[in-house]
């Protein structure tokens, strides 16, 4: 029974019939030339209803579900119709969720704070806090998750994965969902209790399109309409139990007491003999539908519980007359809600925050007792040299081997949440910013403070500060370049090329030092220019020697060659560096390092031209230099 309370602050959203024409996706494939993997197929999915795309595995369900879901793009033809009308895809990406085959959720929160999370930035900002809680309770109650609210999202099980990945995209009642395999990895009850609770999604008058492996007899009939395709085609689209006299009215018996989902996939690998081209033609490609669910139709073999109320507004409705505001909260609200989540995911990691501070004492500890008292001994000054630039290899990797960890796996997340309007890419960006520069400022502190004073460098605090805010800008421009690298490559390009990456900036940082700046080649003298670490390794000396007393050279030696350090820095080729303008130097490096990031990161999201002509230009040369299989 529908309960009229409840939901009742939800946005009132259009029903929305799905139409599509003579689909065509096309992949290129090198030097063969290109893979059509959807061929003109048709189909149309009624709202209120939940359908089901089957087929063998390779068939082109997923691809098929991308390209209506609006995910792909790219390499299709055809036309895609929303209510009779072409489709938009800017406002059809407004009102329709994906939910991914990779159920990934943000970790370290718990149930109820992953959904406030999300209706704080879906549901309108005036909506009292009560009201949000209300309908969280509800639609954790609809997909059975009250009993894990206050469970950590990392210790769910897989089924209560799959639905709370649903509950989040259900908060601001979007019209259309998409669901990419949402049984995969389910027992048969649990899967079971995913489709039911996806049909009371349906009932509510949303429509509800899957992809899903083999369903069991009885799941078959839960579906009001089942779309099969096989090899790029569809074979057959109408209510699933029905394909047993649709196959049988062209000659194809399936066996008694044999699951019909089971015997249209082994017909679909032609296990028995090749009918692909009869079902095509006589199923029109998709253009007909052999039949619709009967009305009277009961799920009384699929324990449904208690009905969802419906919160669509019957009405048709134009969707391009809907609220035209892309997101429901202001950026600000935004980037507020976004730091708030990912501070709190950090204090919440605790053991992995213990190890960064851990590392960054053991580390510093260790840097300390080599370098012991050198900061002060004229014998020492080369040591000492020494020591400055291992500070700043420090700040270089130890920032970055995280990020090259983490981001490429965090993108993901990001994809489906931005991809599903939850925020703009500069809010979450401008937040991650924001949220991990002060963790990187308190953690070079300990490492700063503990070297500082172990390596016996002069304890004055302009000196001190100067040292740190080297170090603490080279860290920031690390993370960066980590940020960059993690934006474009997976997690095990990214942990290669980072490392090696950072090899170039050592090399120039040191090249020529000792040897005069005059015996450079020019070249080389020109890449110097693009190592942020010479600029901070000039800064760092600069800071720490120069206008330095002599340092007094210890009886044990003969002679201390440089215990002049102004003598020194001369030597080094630096009596003309200016601290501040190395500063901002380094400072323009990181705003470029963070907006290459950024750029990246919205190209990999939603290439613009450019990108794509690249990406074009770069499948070409692959092909024809024959580096595709
Ligand atoms: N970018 C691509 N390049 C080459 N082939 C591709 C590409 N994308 C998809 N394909 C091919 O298209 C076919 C359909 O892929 P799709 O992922 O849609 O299949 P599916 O029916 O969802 O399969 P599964 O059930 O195994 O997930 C597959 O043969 C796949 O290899």
């Amino acid at each position: 029974m529908a309960r009229d309370s409840s939901l009742c602050y939800l946005p009132k959203r259009p029903p929305v019939d799905i139409e599509f024409q003579d689909l065509t996706y096309t992949v290129p494939q090198g030097r063969k030339g290109s893979k059509l993997i959807l061929r003109s197929v048709n189909g149309e999915f009624k709202s209120g209803q939940l359908h089901a795309i089957l087929g063998p595995s390779g068939a082109g369900k997923s691809t098929l579900l991308n390209i209506l879901a609006g995910y792909k793009c790219r390499d299709v033809t055809g036309s895609i119709l929303i209510n009779g009308k072409q489709r938009n895809l800017k406002h059809f990406l407004k009102i329709s969720r994906y939910i991914m085959q990779e159920d990934m959720i943000q970790p370290m929160l718990t149930v109820e704070e992953a959904m406030l999370v999300a209706a704080n930035l879906k549901l309108e900002r005036d909506m009292p806090k009560a009201g949000k809680l209300k309908i969280i309770d509800e639609i954790l109650d609809l997909l059975r998750l009250t009993r894990t609210k206050k469970t950590q999202t990392n210790a769910l099980s897989g089924g209560e994965r799959k639905r709370l990945s649903i509950a989040l995209e259900l908060i601001n009642n979007p019209p259309v969902i998409f669901l990419d395999e949402p049984t995969t990895g389910l027992d048969d009850l649990s899967c079971s209790q995913c489709i039911s609770l996806l049909k009371k999604i349906a009932e509510g008058g949303r429509t509800v399109i899957c992809s899903v492996h083999t369903p069991s007899a009885r799941l078959f009939s839960v579906f009001d309409n089942v779309y099969i395709i096989s090899s790029g085609q569809c074979v057959y689209q109408g209510y699933g139990p029905e394909v047993v006299p649709f196959l049988s009215g062209i000659g194809i018996e399936c066996p008694k007491h044999y699951n019909p989902a089971d015997f249209v996939m082994e017909l679909c690998c032609n296990e028995y003999g090749d009918h692909q081209d009869r079902l095509v033609s006589v199923i029109d490609n998709g253009k007909r539908a052999y039949s619709q669910k009967p009305k009277e139709e009961t799920l009384c073999d699929v324990n449904l519980g208690s009905g969802i109320a419906s919160i669509t507004e019957h009405v048709p409705m134009e969707i391009n007359t809907m609220k035209s505001v892309e997101y429901e909260t202001s950026w600000i609200r935004q980037f507020y809600i976004l730091v708030m989540r990912m501070w709190l995911q950090m204090w919440r990691d605790k053991c992995y925050l213990m190890l960064r501070v851990v590392i960054y004492i053991v580390v510093g500890a260790m840097v300390g007792t080599i370098y012991l008292d050198m900061g002060q001994d004229a014998s020492k000054t080369i040591f000492n040299f020494g020591f400055y630039f291992c500070c700043l290899i420090f700040f270089m990797y130890i920032p970055m081997m995280p990020v090259l960890l983490q981001f490429p796996k965090e993108i993901q997340l990001v994809k489906r949440e931005h991809f599903n309007k939850w925020y703009r890419l500069s809010a979450y960006f401008s937040a991650l910013t924001v949220s991990t520069i002060p963790i990187q400022i308190i953690l070079g502190s300990i490492f700063v403070i503990l070297v500082y004073i172990l390596t016996g460098q002069p304890l004055e605090i302009q000196r001190l500060v100067m040292f740190y805010v080297v170090c603490i800008i080279t860290s920031v421009i690390s993370e960066s370049l980590g940020l960059m690298i993690g934006s474009i490559l997976n997690i095990v390009n990214a942990m290669f090329v980072g490392p090696v990456a950072a090899v170039p900036f050592m090399l120039l940082a040191v090249y020529g030092f000792g040897s005069g700046y005059d015996t450079i080649p020019t070249l080389i003298k020109v890449a110097m220019y693009f190592s942020y670490l010479r600029y901070s390794l000039e800064a760092l000396i600069h800071a720490m020697l120069k206008d330095r007393e002599k340092l007094v050279c210890p009886e044990t030696e003969e002679y201390c060659l440089y215990n002049d350090l102004d003598y020194f820095v001369r030597e080094m080729g630096m009596g003309n560096i200016i601290y501040w303008h190395n500063i901002l130097v380094l400072v323009f490096i990181f705003l470029v390092f963070r907006g290459g990031s950024y750029y990246l990161l919205r190209q990999r999201l939603m290439p613009n031209r450019t990108s794509l002509a690249i990406q074009y230009i770069g499948r070409f040369v692959k092909s024809h230099m024959g580096l595709t299989r």
